[in-house]
């Protein structure tokens, strides 16, 4: 069985985080590992507190996965601070680990900080050049380029400034568009490969992490071989079937459903290149 890794902080309420992603594993067929960076008090209604994990802790979990297990893919969510990142960027050299995908966690849905101001440019600097996919929101697409988006034009102007960085691709996803009937999640590479995938907007307001749920399904697929075309198809049909069958918990923005993808037969997505 293929061994995942990942390195994200913890949400209590199940929903986003290293819950999320260990769930998504279990449901795409691969062992689930973790570092936790962070434990966040969080609920549907949003984050209570945040309690950083003391970086010798940090050190030694990473130590552990890679000294024992084979991982075929990582990827990295919430991870708070600049010392952080750079001791993730150091351990991902150390171990050699290929096919990565950071999802660059900033601010959770009710506004809730999960990634300090100061450590953008750390996160710029030492973790996307070892990527192998990043994978923004539109509001974190915006601060890790500098350049606000608006159109397709400039969410590909967008793109293009963070492949600066060294990454080999890029996928801004759409949660965030305008559009009140369908998210496009538009995909670009250092060779000028594109894709988008579009699908219909689900109207609930239950999409507790989604965008964690959605890299976790990448790297699933990722460490199964499947190419970034391959992973891109099935992460998109994973995270519409959770938000479609969505499982109403909670008083707030309820998580979505991960065994949706299992039980449910898959919607068509339109695909094109641009
Ligand atoms: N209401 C929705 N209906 C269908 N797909 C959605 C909806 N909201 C988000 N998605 C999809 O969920 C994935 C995560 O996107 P997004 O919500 O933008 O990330 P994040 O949770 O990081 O803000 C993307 O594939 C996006 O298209
Ligand atoms: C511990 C933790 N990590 C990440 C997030 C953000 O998750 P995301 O998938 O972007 O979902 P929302 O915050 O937008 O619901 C989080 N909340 N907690």
């Amino acid at each position: 069985m293929k061994q995942v890794l990942t390195i994200a902080g913890s949400d209590s309420g199940g929903g986003a985080g290293i819950q999320a992603d260990i769930k998504t594993f279990q449901e795409l067929d691969v062992f689930g590992t973790s570092v936790i960076t962070a434990v966040t008090a969080q609920n549907t209604r949003g984050v209570i507190d945040v309690a950083p994990v003391p970086i010798e802790n940090i050190e030694k979990q990473l130590q552990a996965v890679g000294d024992d297990f084979d991982i075929a893919a990582v990827k990295t969510g919430m991870l708070f601070d600049a010392v952080t990142i750079r001791t993730v960027a150091d351990s991902i050299k150390h171990y050699n680990w290929q096919r990565l995908v950071v999802d660059p966690v900033m601010i959770a849905k009710g506004g809730a900080s999960l990634l300090k101001e100061e450590a953008k440019d750390s996160l710029i600097k030492h973790l996307l050049p070892l990527a192998t996919l990043v994978t923004p929101n539109i509001p974190e697409a915006e601060a890790l380029s500098g350049i606000q988006i608006y159109n397709e034009q400039t969410r590909r102007m967008a793109a293009e400034q963070i492949l600066k960085s060294g990454a080999q691709g890029v996928l801004i996803k759409g949660g965030h568009g305008a559009d009140p009937d369908f998210t496009e999640d538009f995909y670009l590479d250092q060779h000028g490969g594109s894709l988008v995938l579009r699908s219909s907007r689900i109207q609930t307001k239950h999409t507790h992490g989604t965008g964690c749920t959605f890299s976790a399904a990448l790297a699933a697929e990722f460490a199964k071989g499947k190419s970034i075309e391959e992973a891109f198809l099935t992460a998109k049909q994973f995270i519409q079937s959770a938000i479609e069958h969505s499982l109403n918990i909670g008083a707030g923005h309820g998580p979505t459903n991960h065994s949706a993808y299992r039980h449910y037969a898959q919607k068509e997505m339109i695909r094109y290149v641009h």
